[in-house]
């Protein structure tokens, strides 16, 4: 899926190496204190085994999301391994290695993945096992959670020196350790890494509260110890240092995990923004939209997320298609709202899979097939989706023009039209094509200026909607992000309206839920362009959508999580009067576009 939440790849807002050591000691120091020696005598902690019933924070698979984005998609400029402070994946053979290539044991139970807690994390035992033969058996085995932890940090560490998204550091550290791991240890690792991501503030609280400098390492041993009620002692016997371990606690690391023994992560004293892990940066923004609602809404947004899936009318439809996904496997409903929605009840195969492969289904957020419908095109008008990204609109869209008339996918990144390309092929798309941009202030947009009856700007935005499927995008960003994105979606709002033919509409998008990126950039356009005109969303909404559209929406778009169980997105429609001018300001015409 296209990356929303990516600007960086827009060329627009990259980040100088200033900013990304800023980032760097943002996210966390990355280094043990010095003052801090090693402990010398074992801790006294007594080993607690309450049940770790804290969850759904367990990792999820992004399917879809609009923030998630694969390795390809990597930034131009150096490689990951290039960039400061990142540490290439090692994999040093330790002795119990040596032993780690055994036959099964069928007496030993094999632990289900997704269990419980505080089970899944046992301090486990390092002896060979039985019947090991070094060289000749191929079986591998979990490691034990010590050497686990340790991957766990450098992925953690490696994340935050490259700024770079969660899960496509989790495939390139698997990549890189060539098959070492057994299914279950990718498993437990990307579970214990989304966890310290998903309670990261909430860590971060109770490393301040104990006067604890933020650095990973801290964040991982306090994980430790408030969700998995690890004691002293077993923390102590997990970091024993050497190839493969974390280092061993120091005095001072044993003194402060102590003090956290018996501790709930969640404390009553805990302000609710970091009880809801809200990022600092946001949460003045989403209480200005929310107000008393604030608690409920970011907590909807530390959720996890549907599955939604939208059915492509050129292969089926809904009714013939439900019963058949149960068949395979896949529960699911129609969202009675949505035209051609579905929400996943239950899919513990992945059944849809193959309906995905076949082109029968997209895997797309409710919210974001709403803003599809929105645009109401028509079979014959002509179309452009200018940030189309990988094409997950402009797929509604063709479906929605019957394949009749022309529709541009334009985007200034060029590998995610060709995914585009690729899914349109899929769905029985013909009348779309590609345009890959150089900027917003492409000249390629001068010289259509007028000519299109529909133009929607997906703009590229915080993606603070979207938390849900990508909670590492919040710990990622900052206020000068935010600042640099606004004006951007600013400059793509004004280029793009001059493709806008007189009578012919104007929809601007977001997955974000704060006013800047959203009803202010409206505002703001809307006071520079008198030609534009809004048009209240519940004009669409009755002739297009199968049911009556919630109160709660008002003129301009707004889903969040808590109220309409689908991803936080805004939406405005902006109507260009008839006979009106093109009226370009004077900034618009830059020079190279002549
Ligand atoms: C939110 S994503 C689009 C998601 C896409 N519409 C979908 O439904 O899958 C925003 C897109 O804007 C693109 N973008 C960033 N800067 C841009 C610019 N200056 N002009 C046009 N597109 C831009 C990004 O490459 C990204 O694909």
């Amino acid at each position: 899926m296209a990356d929303r939440s990516d600007p960086k790849k827009s060329g627009k807002v990259l980040s100088g190496p200033e900013k990304q050591q800023a980032r760097k000691e943002r996210f966390t120091a990355s280094r043990a204190p010095k003052e801090d020696a090693p402990s010398s005598k074992r801790p006294v902690g007594r080993s607690t085994d309450r049940s770790a019933d804290r969850s759904g924070d367990r990792f999820e698979e992004r399917s879809g999301g609009r923030s998630g984005s694969s390795a390809s998609d990597r930034p131009h400029g150096r490689s990951r391994d290039q960039k400061p402070g990142y540490q290439k994946p090692s994999y040093q053979k330790t002795d119990s290695d040596k032993n780690r290539t055994v036959k099964p044991d069928r007496s030993v139970r094999q632990t289900p993945v997704l269990e419980t807690r505080a089970s899944a994390l046992k301090v486990e035992d390092e002896r060979p096992k039985s019947g090991a033969r070094p060289g000749r058996d191929f079986q591998r085995v979990d490691l034990p959670l010590g050497r686990l932890l340790f991957h766990v940090h450098q992925i953690l560490e490696n994340a935050s020196a490259t700024n770079s998204p969660i899960d496509r550091e989790l495939a390139s550290h698997f990549a890189n350790i060539k098959g070492r791991l057994t299914d279950r240890d990718h498993s437990r690792i990307r579970d214990m890494v989304w966890g310290v991501i998903r309670r990261y503030r909430r860590l971060l609280w109770w490393l301040e509260i104990k006067g604890q400098t933020k650095q990973l390492r801290k964040l991982l041993l306090a994980d430790l110890a408030l969700t998995y009620n690890k004691s002293v002692a077993d923390i102590t016997a997990l970091c024993r240092g050497g190839g493969g371990y974390l280092a061993r606690l120091t005095d001072s690391e044993a003194r402060v995990l102590s003090s956290m023994e018996g501790k709930n992560l969640a404390e009553e004293t805990m302000p609710e923004g970091a009880m809801n892990e809200c990022p600092p940066w946001a949460e003045s923004g989403l209480r200005a939209v929310f107000g008393e609602r604030f608690g409920e809404e970011a907590a909807a947004l530390n959720g996890s997320a549907p599955l939604d899936l939208r059915v492509n009318p050129f292969k089926g439809n809904r009714e013939d298609l439900l019963p058949r996904l149960e068949k395979a496997g896949c529960k699911a409903e129609a969202i009675d709202w949505l035209p051609h929605g579905i929400r996943v009840l239950n899919d513990p195969k992945k059944a849809h899979l193959p309906f995905y492969e076949r082109g029968e289904i997209e895997i797309q957020d409710a919210g974001s097939q709403v803003l599809s419908v929105l645009v109401a095109v028509e079979p014959g008008q002509r179309v452009i989706d200018f940030c189309a990204g990988a094409g997950g609109k402009t797929l509604a869209l063709a479906a929605d023009m019957d394949n009749r008339g022309q529709l541009v996918a334009a985007d200034v990144h060029s590998k995610r039209l060709a995914r585009a390309a690729q899914r349109l092929k899929r769905a029985g798309v013909f009348n779309a094509e590609r345009k890959i941009l150089e900027s917003e202030r492409d000249p390629w947009v001068k010289k259509n200026k007028g000519k299109f009856d529909r133009v929607l700007v997906d703009a590229p935005c915080s993606g603070t909607g979207a938390w849900r499927r990508s909670p590492d995008s919040k710990w990622r960003r900052d206020e000068e992000d935010l600042a640099e994105l606004v004006a951007l979606q600013e400059s793509i709002l004004t280029s793009a309206a001059r493709l806008v033919k007189p009578g012919g509409r104007l929809v601007y998008a977001t997955c974000s839920l704060l006013p800047d990126e959203n009803e202010e950039q409206v505002e703001k356009f809307l006071r520079s362009r008198p030609d534009f005109k809004l048009l209240p969303v519940a004009e669409i909404w009755k002739e297009r959508m199968p049911r009556e559209m919630p109160e709660h929406i008002g003129d301009m778009l707004r889903l969040s999580p808590a109220r309409d169980e689908t991803d936080g997105f805004f939406a405005a429609v902006l109507v260009r009067e008839d006979a009106a001018p093109i009226a370009v300001p004077a900034q618009e015409e830059d020079k190279s576009v002549n």
